[in-house]
């Protein structure tokens, strides 16, 4: 099973030092991290360090995994400007590493990532000409699609409407349950968190401030620290944890 741990992990920009000595337990298929903190708190610089598309000190530990690309990443930036319809280009990520040659198989899970996320019906649509939540959903075809061991996602959420909200976090349980993908889901809505992930990072100003099952990390002292607000955690009728925000603070 594929595993992941961060040791000591710190990433900059030039000079600049955005993320320092991130240390996390060892994450394993089947699991949903995520991935959270405000804003420039450095969760997309972290999945970029992730990906080695950074350089830093420290230890990217990945392993349980023979495949050559184990990690697929869904940007936070979903615009489209090549000339290309959706299918096309969920096929083209698809073949990213596996050659020119496009197999059986390379035809099916492209038709079985549009069917998952609901947008087989866009596949002869050109991608500059979709909505902003449309783009959205093909920039996490284009990642499901390379069936990755470990798959990571900046905020994939942020511009669909509540039912395409839900729909796609259930997909990535369904991932996680059924495929024992390991999912790493930066998300700002942390009712999303405690409903959908086993466990949370949660990083402020670059540093990890708190890591470990979704429910000991959204609490409301860290809440009114990291976030500035003043909130609860209730649980509802059907016993699920709630979170309640009552101001900014
Ligand atoms: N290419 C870059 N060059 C220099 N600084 C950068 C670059 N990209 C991001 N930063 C800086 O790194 C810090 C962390 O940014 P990052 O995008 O990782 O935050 P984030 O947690 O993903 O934020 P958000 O929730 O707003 O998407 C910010 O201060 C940002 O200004």
């Amino acid at each position: 099973m594929v595993t992941l741990q961060l040791n000591r992990v710190s990433a900059r920009y030039g000079r600049q030092p955005i993320l320092e000595g991130i240390t996390t337990p060892c994450f394993q298929g089947g699991q949903i991290v995520a991935l959270l903190g405000p804003n420039a708190a450095g969760k997309s610089t972290l999945f970029r360090r992730i990906l080695g598309l950074l350089k830093g000190e420290g230890e990217v530990i990945i392993s349980g995994t023979s495949a050559e690309r184990p990690v697929g990443y869904m940007p936070q930036d979903t615009g489209a400007k090549a000339v290309l319809t959706v299918y096309e280009s969920v096929l083209l990520a698809r073949m990213q590493g596996r050659g020119l040659k496009v197999q059986p198989e390379d035809l099916a899970q492209v038709d079985r990532a549009l069917e998952e996320l609901s947008i087989a019906a866009l596949g002869e649509r050109d991608i500059g000409d979709l909505s902003g939540g449309q783009r959205q959903l093909v920039s996490a075809a284009q990642a499901l699609v390379q069936e990755p061991e470990i798959l990571m996602l900046d905020e994939p959420t942020s511009a669909l409407d509540l039912n395409r909200q839900i729909s796609l976090l259930t997909v990535l349980r369904r991932l996680a349950d059924e495929r024992q993908m390991l999912i790493l889901v930066a998300l700002h809505d942390l009712g999303h968190a405690l409903r959908f992930a086993d466990a949370a990072m949660l990083l402020e100003n670059g540093r990890l401030i708190a890591c470990g099952p979704t429910a000991e990390v959204i609490t409301p002292s860290l809440l009114r620290q990291v976030y500035q607000v003043a909130a609860r955690i209730e649980p509802c009728s059907k016993g699920q944890p709630q979170l309640i925000v009552e101001a900014a603070i």
